[in-house]
């Protein structure tokens, strides 16, 4: 069983914080130009809901999150959310940094993605990437700005994400969700567990995140120790359409606290 952490945010002893990312929310809003769905409702409804986060990832060519949409969410948060964290990914070779420098987030996740990438669909590539990434994890933290780095769950590449001066990693799960359900399923998590296990050992906070869901967010964290948040947008932002904000919200937050009986 994975231990309670202790929120940075708040303080207190609390399973594994929910981030919710409405990247889908804005890609419904914008095939109309009417302003629905809002991100910015949708942020306040899914916080009021008992959301512990808010991830968003404002890509080059914004198909979905634009520019004003992180500075909205920004202001939102200042003014009625102000111990709620903000998390921002993207590729800070883009046009990450324009926004760490402005918006200040208290998380920037770094997401090796090319600017017309489908999807994320890998980690960095340590120690390839370390040059180049030093200077930016530098500034970004000189800003006063949590930065945790997009990564598969290599064990060995944990020391080297800490010594690169990252402060967590978000595991790229999406090799898990892909196993979720299937005989590879026990045998893909243990990667997870031994990644995680490697990036707690080298002083590292532990995130976690794509294609997770309700199905299989409990399993996860039951087996892999020490996952500080979960950030989850495409599943949820489905199962709301379904089941409204509210009540799946309230859903995922059962299915995290599932994973710590007691
Ligand atoms: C980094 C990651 O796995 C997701 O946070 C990413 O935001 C997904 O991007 P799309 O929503 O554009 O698929
Ligand atoms: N970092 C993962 C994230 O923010 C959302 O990923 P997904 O749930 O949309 O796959």
């Amino acid at each position: 069983m994975n231990p309670l952490i202790a929120s940075e945010a708040a303080g207190r002893l609390a399973p594994t914080a929910l981030s919710v990312n409405l990247n889908k929310v804005a890609l419904l809003r914008n095939t109309r130009h009417l302003g629905i769905p809002s991100v910015t409702r949708a942020a306040g409804i899914v916080l009021q809901a008992g959301a512990n986060g808010i991830t968003v990832h404002p890509r080059p060519d914004e198909r979905h999150i634009r520019g004003s949409d992180v500075h909205e969410l920004a202001e939102l948060l200042r003014r009625d959310w102000p111990h709620i964290e903000y998390n921002i990914e993207g590729n800070p070779f883009h046009n990450l940094m324009d926004f760490v420098r402005v918006v200040r987030p208290a998380q920037a996740t770094f997401v090796p993605d090319a600017e017309g990438q489908f999807t994320s669909d890998h980690g960095w590539q340590l120690p390839a990437d370390i040059e180049r990434l030093a200077p930016v994890i530098a500034e970004t933290k000189a800003l006063g700005v949590r930065v945790s780095l997009f990564m598969d769950p290599i064990p060995e590449a944990m020391k080297l994400a800490r010594e690169v001066g990252a402060d967590r990693v978000e595991l790229y799960t999406e090799t898990y969700a892909s196993a979720w359900g299937t005989p590879r399923q026990a045998e893909v998590l243990a990667g997870f567990t031994a990644a995680a296990e490697a990036a707690l050992a080298a002083g590292l906070g532990v995130n976690a995140g794509h294609d997770l869901n309700r199905d299989n967010l409990a399993d996860f964290l039951r087996a892999v120790p020490g996952v500080q948040e979960v950030s989850i947008g495409h599943a949820l932002i489905a199962d709301a359409l379904e089941l409204g904000y509210t009540a799946t919200i309230r859903d995922y937050q059962r299915c995290i606290a599932a994973a710590y009986p007691g």
